[in-house]
């Protein structure tokens, strides 16, 4: 623990930590596709022309292929209605050289993506989503888990150890992270506070916590000084900004000022963004040795 406030903190490198992971992914896809006469295969859909969306399905399938997976890739138009994403996933649902769905999020107004989640196979649903997924997690059975938070626990793990009896925060409640992660965290034996828009006396709660995982998409929103001494920091938020005329990407927490106060922080770009990509590769392996009825191997 940092014995002063003007220690620095450790810098916890996800892309590192994710290019680490994806040698391990490579060589299981590999051995996976021996034994299978097959490659695992990843089938990512987008609906319209968000450029952000489109940054990401493009590293989805490029990463894909990069580890030895089979890529499908779907974009429908921003026109495109309920029932022709139904249908898609129907068919994804039905193709056997598919073992992961992903529907990129968040899709365009007028179409219902919870509806769209629940439609798809479970045993495909390697964004860990579908409502079966988030009970098996709650339950404490092997399911799939949503790909952000699965980033964030591996973090924690390796820049923590054992996180029982550790005091933890999830600021933001959403059903792609914060409920997640603090199902992960419980499980983890940490005492997990569920914070959000209505939390009262945000600074106070933040103040007592060990881990902090701040996950609400509002730029710079955590000040460094509610962070508590030797606290590690994990920050899912990515907000573009203008900043001297120049746009720049910041999390949600103030990084400068957090950095004096933690023992460990992920920064933004480069903390939790690329483990999702590599944790979404690494549910495909997962679903695809379950679907193939192979065991599935451990990789951490
Ligand atoms: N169906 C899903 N939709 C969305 C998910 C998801 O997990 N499943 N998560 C986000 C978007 N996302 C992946 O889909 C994602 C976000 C950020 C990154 C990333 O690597 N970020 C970089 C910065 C990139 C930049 O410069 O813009 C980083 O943080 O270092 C990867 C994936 C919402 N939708
Ligand atoms: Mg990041």
């Amino acid at each position: 623990m940092n014995a002063a406030a003007n220690v620095t903190a450790k810098v916890i490198d996800g892309r590192a930590f994710a290019d680490r992971l994806g040698t391990r992914i490579a060589v299981a896809a590999r051995d996976f596709a021996a034994r299978a006469g097959r490659a695992p295969g990843l089938a990512v859909v987008l609906v319209g022309t968000d450029p952000a969306s489109e940054v990401y399905v493009r590293s989805k399938g490029r990463m894909a292929r990069k580890l030895g997976m089979e890529s499908f890739e779907h974009v429908l138009p921003e026109t495109a209605s309920q029932d022709q994403l139904m249908a898609l996933v129907a068919r994804l649902n039905a193709d056997a050289a598919v073992d992961g769905i992903l529907v990129q999020l968040p899709l365009p107004k007028g179409l219902d993506s919870l509806a769209v989640i629940e439609a798809i196979d479970p045993a495909k649903d390697v964004d860990g989503l579908h409502p079966i997924n988030a009970g098996y997690l709650a339950s404490g059975l092997p399911g799939l888990v949503s790909c952000t938070p699965y980033g964030c626990l591996m973090l924690l793990r390796d820049s923590l150890g054992s996180l029982a009896g550790l005091d933890a925060i999830v600021v933001g409640r959403s059903i792609l992270v914060g409920k997640p992660m603090a199902q992960l965290l419980l499980a983890e034996n940490c005492t997990v506070t569920m914070a959000h828009s209505r939390t009262q006396d945000l600074p106070g709660k933040i103040g007592r916590a060990d881990i902090v995982v701040a996950a609400v998409g509002a730029p710079e929103m955590i000040r460094g000084d509610w962070i508590k001494l030797g606290a590690t920091v994990i920050d899912v938020g990515t907000s573009r900004v203008e900043q001297g005329g120049k746009m720049r990407l910041v999390g949600d927490v103030d990084f400068a000022g957090a950095s004096l106060r933690a023992r460990a922080i992920t920064p933004v770009p480069g903390g939790v963004g690329p483990m999702t990509i590599m944790t979404l590769m690494h549910n495909t392996l997962i679903a695809a040795h379950r679907r193939a009825g192979m065991p599935v191997p451990n990789l951490s």
